[in-house]
């Protein structure tokens, strides 16, 4: 699914008639972060770590300088990289039984994908470590309190629908190419700032990633593993 992602991100980056974008899950829920199966197979070691944050970081920093104006439409769970994925969109509606959620503290783990320096600059300082640090589960009624989600649909389920009403105005006024610009000038203005906080992000996380708490995190449920909350 990363992979996937970059390459859905290389295809956007061609795209030069859109506006906008609408992310969205499937089967009920955004996204529920990395594979972990695949995490306890193959991305063993802080170096594994590296190398996903390099290409989540990375791909998700693209997806937030495309062009375009994104949404994240959340029903369901936002988790995890899931959680950072939603921050990378400009803007985030959800669903009303919808929660985001930063699990990374309870992974053993720092967010590594760019999602902690954009959660401040989204929710400020203090929400920003309380979320993080506490890892609480996030309803849609308060995310919006905090100005981490922008809309809330009527239903669940109803955040795509939602999302591209949201989106209305700009599609529906004839001036792509001046919207594309606008986005581009936004976009223009964290570039120094938030590549030099990817980095460091990445640094943190790949330090904790295959260490003891986050390899007895990464284990099926049915295992021992420290609590949740
Ligand atoms: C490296 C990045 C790191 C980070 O930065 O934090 C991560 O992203 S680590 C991943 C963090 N994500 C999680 O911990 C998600 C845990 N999952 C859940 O909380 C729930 O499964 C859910 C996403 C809220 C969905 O709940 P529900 O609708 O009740 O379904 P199930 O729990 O029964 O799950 C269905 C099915 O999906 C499997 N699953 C869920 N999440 C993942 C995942 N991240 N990777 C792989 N598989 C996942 C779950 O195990 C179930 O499988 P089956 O038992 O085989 O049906």
């Amino acid at each position: 699914m990363m992979v996937q992602l970059s390459d859905a991100v290389d295809e956007l980056e061609q795209w030069d008639r859109g506006v906008a974008l609408v992310v969205h899950g499937m089967g009920g829920n955004f996204c529920a972060g990395a594979d972990l199966s695949l995490a306890r197979e193959h991305l063993r070691t802080g170096a594994d770590g590296r190398s996903m944050c390099a290409l989540m970081s990375d791909t998700l920093t693209r997806l937030r300088r495309l062009p375009l104006i994104s949404v994240a439409a959340i029903d369901g769970a936002a988790i995890g990289g899931g959680a950072e994925l939603a921050t990378s969109c400009d803007f985030r509606v959800a669903g009303p039984e919808s929660n985001i959620r930063f699990v990374q503290v309870k992974m053993g783990v720092s967010t590594g994908w760019g999602g902690g320096a954009r959660l401040v600059g989204l929710v400020g300082r203090r929400a920003a470590l309380r979320l993080l640090a506490w890892s609480p589960p996030l309803a849609a009624d308060e995310a919006a309190a905090l100005g981490l989600v922008d809309a809330v649909a009527e239903e669940e389920g109803g955040a795509l629908a939602a999302a591209r009403e949201f989106l209305g105005g700009v599609l529906t006024q004839d001036a792509h190419e001046a919207v594309r610009a606008v986005k581009r000038v936004v976009a223009a203005a964290d570039v120094p700032v938030s590549d030099r906080l990817h980095r460091a992000e990445a640094d943190e996380f790949s330090a904790l990633w295959g260490g003891a708490h986050n390899r007895m995190a990464l284990e099926p449920p049915s295992s021992p593993r420290p609590p949740r909350s």
